[in-house]
């Protein structure tokens, strides 16, 4: 398969309100079916927003109702499901972790989000993930989350490790975007991937959220932009870009790994 065809869902999350959140979830993987995708993405946190002080009592034990809801849905609409990222309450720690389904109810990846972002006081509540992940999505695919963008080495070490397709749930507000679109850029160019990033809309009680996911091509092309209201946005994309990046200039031959 040379082309994939990406639902980005960006949804307007209700804090600390996981019944609302995962029929909105339902909503927009139906819609992304209807629009015939491949593969649908969500956004970071989805299941509680940034409630983190309410954990205790909102977190997904163990995932497994996340697991099972995203699997049900993926089956039944024939897709994958990159599952942006949920709160999850694991060993008397809360994760927030990615789940990855496709349509024969298969986990291609888990992902507990590596790097924790204390302006939204992340670290407080959160225990961070230290394992990478890789799956196949007709090409090496990999989840990072959110502030997982501002490490250039963590994405290095999954391109270097196979990924060609990076998919970054986010609840990136308002103010930053600008850097966002940077960085995200910067990513796709320097490892010569398509990065796939799905941010929320609207408020919860500290912070903005302006959407604008994107997907960027591995030459740095803006294949998608949306805007800052919930929708499902669709874009197909052509893998044979990846190849084509490389052929080009090629930075995984030339970089000198024993310099740096
Ligand atoms: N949820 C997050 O990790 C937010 C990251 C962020 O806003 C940033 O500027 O970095």
């Amino acid at each position: 398969m040379t082309q994939l065809t990406l639902a980005l869902a960006q949804i307007d999350i209700a804090f600390g309100q996981p019944e609302q959140n995962y029929q909105k979830v339902a909503d927009s993987v139906a819609e992304a079916a209807r629009k015939k995708a491949d593969v649908v993405v969500l956004p970071e946190m989805w299941n509680t927003g940034y409630d983190l002080e309410h954990l205790e009592t909102l977190a997904d034990p163990d995932g497994l109702r996340t697991q099972t809801f995203l699997s049900d849905l993926a089956r039944h609409y024939h897709l994958t499901i990159v599952g942006g990222s949920v709160a999850t309450a694991e060993n008397e720690h809360f994760f927030n972790r990615s789940l990855t389904l496709d349509a024969q109810s298969h986990l291609l990846a888990s992902y507990a989000k590596a790097h924790l972002f204390r302006l939204m006081n992340e670290e407080k509540f959160i225990t961070a993930g230290s394992e990478a992940n890789h799956f196949t999505l007709a090409v090496p695919a990999s989840v990072a989350i959110c502030y997982d963008l501002r490490f250039p080495e963590w994405f290095r070490r999954m391109a270097s490790d196979g990924t060609q397709l990076f998919f970054l749930p986010a609840e990136w507000p308002m103010p930053r975007l600008p850097q966002f679109a940077a960085l995200l850029t910067a990513r796709a160019i320097e490892n010569q991937a398509f990065v796939v990033a799905v941010n929320r809309v609207g408020q919860d009680p500290g912070n903005d959220f302006g959407g604008q996911s994107q997907v960027i091509d591995p030459f740095g092309k803006r294949l998608l932009q949306l805007d800052d209201q919930p929708q499902v946005g669709i874009v197909t994309i052509d893998l044979a870009q990846i190849a084509a990046a490389r052929q080009q200039i090629p930075v995984f031959t030339d970089r000198r790994p024993e310099l740096y």
